[in-house]
């Protein structure tokens, strides 16, 4: 074994993925710090992908369309899909391409990078670069990740110090740019879910003047186990939207009834849009937030940016009156975005199914605030 792979494994318990990803000659069998039990493993003999149970593409310019019909048909597929698993694509959603495409190549360089040099952007729990999932027990993600926490708190200013001087106002500009055109893109979607569910206009979006946003670059590298190991283990996103964009590649999954698998194929220049454990909550329970998962490719990198969106960190998410009545009772207690998320980050098998929501904030169900 070479000085640097000795160097860089440093600690055996957490190896950083893309070293051993990079590393198949000397590693033929998957590390068991990723090996997921075997009734949770994404069997590709039998894997089919079920076009009817795809989520719908939504072409959201017709949102402003001039004819009520246009508009109505986009409430009724977004309604549906939201009821069914919470997940649907949108088209034409306003967001420059170009600036996922720079986030994208800023990723591309970024992950292609040597250990050392990444790790040089890791900022601690959940912040900036993330290779060796130190707050997960075992299986860990079979992915990189580059944080970038956006709202109430930003370290875009501490990772921006990072970066070669040259680059740090464009680094900076590319970040807060893609922040605004994703939360443009997210009030947006909450006034829809409002209309959807014949809500005042502003009853959710109100509470976004302050916001809680994440923003995260993945890179899932290639996998020569890909049935042994998960890029993300099945969960829900605790976020209120998550705005996904993915690249062709294909892997994300979402659950359609128990244990049934549907992937979610890539559309180009789309992104996906599901609905994370805090608008399930807000909505009584009324719009599902749905487990999802992301499998792996034996030879392809995938990467995805994630786009993770909540209201004011403290406010309590208080369900509108008009979503609790005798057929529909209060599903969940009260709690604020800053508890949910606190919850979710003690968690030590993070990367696994827990029914969090419910265990969090479904036992003691008392009355909406
Ligand atoms: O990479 C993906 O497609 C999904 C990642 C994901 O589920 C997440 O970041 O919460
Ligand atoms: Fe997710």
């Amino acid at each position: 074994m070479a000085a640097s792979d000795q160097l860089q494994l440093g600690e055996e318990e957490f190896p950083n993925v893309a070293h051993i990803a990079a590393r198949v000659e000397i590693y033929p069998t998957l590390h068991p710090r990723f090996v997921v039990p075997e009734d949770e493993r994404f069997d590709r003999s039998s894997y089919q992908i079920i076009s009817e149970l795809q989520p719908p593409v939504i072409d959201l310019s017709l949102m402003s369309s001039s004819t009520a019909k246009d508009r109505a048909y986009i409430e009724k597929i977004v309604a549906d899909g939201c009821r069914d698993d919470g997940f649907f694509q949108v088209i034409n959603h306003g967001v420059p391409m170009e600036l996922i495409k720079k986030l994208e190549t800023f990723g591309y360089k970024f992950f292609s990078s040597s250990v050392e040099e990444k790790e040089r952007f890791d900022l601690g729990f959940y912040s900036g670069y993330e290779g060796r999932h130190k707050h997960f027990s075992n299986p860990a993600p079979w992915a990189e990740t580059f944080n970038v926490q956006i709202s109430p708190f930003s370290n875009i200013d501490g990772l921006a110090t990072l970066v070669p001087p040259t680059d740090t106002q464009s680094f900076r500009s590319l970040l807060l740019d893609c922040d605004s055109a994703m939360r443009d893109l997210g009030n947006r979607l909450l006034k829809l879910l409002e209309k959807t569910l014949s809500l005042k206009e502003g009853t959710y979006v109100q509470h976004f003047q302050k916001y809680t946003a994440a923003l995260q670059i993945h890179h899932y590298p290639p996998c020569w186990h890909p049935s042994f190991a998960l890029g993300a283990g099945p969960h829900a996103d605790p976020s209120c939207l998550t705005i996904l964009y993915q690249d062709s590649v294909g892997g994300l999954q979402v659950e359609k009834g128990e244990g049934k698998w549907v992937q979610i194929n890539p559309v180009p220049d789309a992104f996906v849009i599901n609905l994370g454990d805090i608008f399930q909550a807000w909505s009584n329970g009324l719009y599902k937030s749905s487990k999802h998962r992301v499998v792996l490719d034996p030879h392809k990198s995938r990467y995805s940016i994630g786009y993770f969106y909540s209201p004011q960190f403290e406010i309590p998410i208080c369900v509108p009156n008009e979503l609790v009545h005798a057929d529909n009772p209060p599903k969940y207690r009260p709690f604020t975005c800053a508890e949910y998320y606190a919850f979710r980050g003690r968690r030590r098998q993070i990367n696994r199914w827990e029914n969090d929501l419910e265990n969090f904030a479904g036992k003691d169900k008392i009355s909406h605030c």
